[in-house]
């Protein structure tokens, strides 16, 4: 997957972690070995999973990582009183080499306290990168959830569009918004340099502006005296007839003129925004007149956008109408009409052959306005005639949840593991280093995740494992899992890097991709030393959603997916817990 901001690079970083990577030098621990996790705490949207995303990004970075004199200038600049040898190392010793990444495929579903990102490494290194880290997953991860979360409302077969740069956070928001929006489901988006940079599928229609510039049918160009498609009477002259025709005189002339004007400029992609007016007494019959002097004209009308009002209502007026076209059509009486006033130059066979493989009826309902997923829900509660959806605000800025928690997380140093406590439960952190595995059910079901030291054996097939929460001491559970898949696991090879002539960084993704158990034959080889594209990991997104219970993945109420800890992990947490608790004493 190819594409990279600019902003990315050694700065891209707060200012405290350039302040303790010259302590750990000062003092010189800058080398001592250490282990980060990456983690949110909290699904996003009130929702019980979230979507891994924005790794090929890392990737992309870690490879790429270079100290600039003018980086060595201004952190001279910010830290005066630092030691000259410090920005010395800094720009020739600081590199990423020995750091290593482990990461789920992206794409995967994740949930609360697994390690997205395992950052292995040298002190210094692993802790200047913790604040583009989490730049890097937590935008992206948001924005993919969100958008897989409306593509399971719509179901597969709804088209959904991403419109949402006008409204995003900056360009740069825009930019991972078509593209994170693209991998979590939808299949486009308006964003012009997102469909170049990353080859989305590009999709648009027209604003009300375009029919606003049009005040009557004299404002039609000459081009609309000539004739369109197979037919030999002027454009203009069709549509008056087929106005006539349906009795639409009264509707609003300059809407007409700009259908007309549009459907002369895009004949074989004619599709109109129909609320400018009135979508009932204008929008919906000037495009009818104009679609069906396209269709007389041996062309292919595409169908509506609706932009607001009642998008439940429109929709099933504008598909009635619709509908009602076809039969005044099949019935003739259309036919029959231009053929007494001698139009057309159609022959009865010709429209018989247009109007076999076109109806009316088919044509699609693109619905937009402020949607978010409590109004789908509603649509779809109501019934709608809509075909596809085009999201914007809600979808891009992730209004309901404008941030993703992650964090990053110290977890061992020098082979010792390390805990953050915390006054909630829910805050204190997962000592040592972790892999992590999906068990599945013999439905092939997920049942839970199961995180493990990574000095224990993985759990295997058909033997029964401890599984325990991580708090409470009481709820755990034997499972027998039908299968295990690896969410992230060490790598087999021991310097293996992710794309050919990469030597920067080493990172390690699982090698064992969950889909491989479920889609072996329509899942694209996954070559651990290769990028995968954007639309393989769409791909992945979809094929997982499928696996998981219906109750984890509803909008509202979710049940919570358990992800928990092997035994060992359990005890060695509680008592290092208790190790590092201080011991009140009351008097
Ligand atoms: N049938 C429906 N059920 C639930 N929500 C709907 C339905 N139809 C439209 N909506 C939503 O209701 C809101 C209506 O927005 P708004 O108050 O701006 O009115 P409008 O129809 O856009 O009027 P305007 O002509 O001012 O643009 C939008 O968020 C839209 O997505
Ligand atoms: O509503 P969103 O989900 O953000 O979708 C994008 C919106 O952007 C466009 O118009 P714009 O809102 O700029 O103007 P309009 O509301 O007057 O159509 C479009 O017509 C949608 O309404
Ligand atoms: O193509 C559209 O209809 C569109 C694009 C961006 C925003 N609103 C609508
Ligand atoms: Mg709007």
């Amino acid at each position: 997957m190819e594409f990279h901001n600019n902003f990315v690079c050694p700065l891209l970083t707060d200012l405290y972690e350039v302040s303790m990577v010259y302590a750990y030098w000062k003092s010189g621990r800058q080398n001592n070995i250490s282990a980060f996790d990456l983690f949110f705490r909290k699904n996003p949207f009130r929702g019980e999973f979230t979507i891994f995303a924005g790794l090929s990004q890392i990737l992309k970075f870690m490879e790429t990582f270079k100290v600039t004199v003018e980086h060595i200038n201004f952190l001279k600049q910010i830290l005066p009183n630092a030691d000259p040898e410090f920005f010395i190392w800094f720009k020739e010793e600081l590199k990423l080499k020995d750091v290593i990444v482990y990461a789920p495929i992206e794409g995967t579903v994740v949930f609360p306290r697994e390690p997205l990102l395992r950052v292995e490494g040298p002190l210094a290194a692993c802790q200047l990168l913790e604040t583009v880290l989490l730049n890097l997953v937590n935008f992206p991860s948001l924005v993919c959830t969100n958008a897989a979360r409306y593509r399971l409302l719509c179901g597969p077969n709804k088209q959904l569009l991403e419109f949402g740069l006008r409204r995003a956070q900056g360009p740069d928001g825009a930019m991972s918004a078509s593209v994170y929006s693209f991998m979590g489901g939808f299949d486009g988006t308006s964003n012009v340099l997102a469909s170049l940079t990353s080859g989305i599928p590009i999709y648009g229609t027209h604003a009300h502006a375009f029919i606003t510039s049009f005040s009557g049918l004299s404002d039609l160009e000459q081009h609309a005296d000539e004739p369109l498609g197979n037919s030999s009477v002027p454009f203009r002259e069709v549509c008056m007839r087929n106005r006539q025709a349906l009795s639409c005189e009264y509707t609003n002339d300059g809407e007409l003129a700009a259908f007309i004007s549009y459907a002369l400029c895009f004949p074989q992609t004619f599709l109109c925004l129909v609320d400018t007016y009135s979508t009932e007494e204008s929008g919906i019959p000037n495009f009818l007149v104009v679609s069906l002097s396209l269709v007389q004209c041996g062309l292919r009308p595409v169908g509506v956008r609706l932009d607001s009002g009642d998008l439940a209502y429109l929709s099933k007026f504008a598909r009635t109408k619709f509908k009602e076209l076809d039969e005044k059509v099949i019935s003739r009486y259309l036919f029959w009409l231009t053929q007494k006033q001698a139009v057309y130059s159609f022959h009865a066979t010709q429209v018989g052959i247009i109007l076999d493989d076109f109806k009316f009826e088919n044509l699609k309902i693109v619905a937009s306005n402020d949607l978010n997923e409590t109004t789908l829900s509603s649509l779809e509660l109501q019934g709608h005639a809509i075909d596809c959806f085009g999201i914007g605000t809600n979808l891009v800025t992730c209004q309901s949840q404008p941030a993703l928690g992650c964090v990053y997380k110290m977890v061992e140093i020098e082979g010792s593991p390390r805990i953050k406590l915390s006054q909630e439960i829910e805050k204190v952190t997962i000592p040592g280093r972790k892999k992590c595995y999906r068990l599945f059910g013999k439905e092939r079901v997920p049942l839970l995740d199961l995180m493990v030291h990574v000095s224990e054996d993985e759990p295997k097939a058909g033997h029964r494992v401890l599984c325990r929460h991580p708090f409470i001491e009481n709820k755990r559970a034997f499972v027998s899992p039908a299968l295990v898949a690896s969410v992230r696991l060490e790598s087999t090879c021991p310097a293996y890097c992710l794309c050919p002539g990469h030597s920067s960084a080493r990172l390690c993704l699982e090698g064992r991709p969950i889909q491989k158990f479920y889609a072996p034959l329509s899942a694209v080889a996954y070559s651990s030393c290769n990028y995968r594209t954007l639309y393989e990991i769409r791909q992945y997104v979809q094929e997982q959603l499928k696996y998981f219970r219906e109750d984890i993945l509803r909008p509202v109420n979710p049940t919570p997916y358990k992800v928990s800890l092997s035994d060992d992990l359990f005890t060695s947490l509680h008592s290092l817990w208790m190790a590092a608790s201080p011991i009140a004493d009351l008097c």
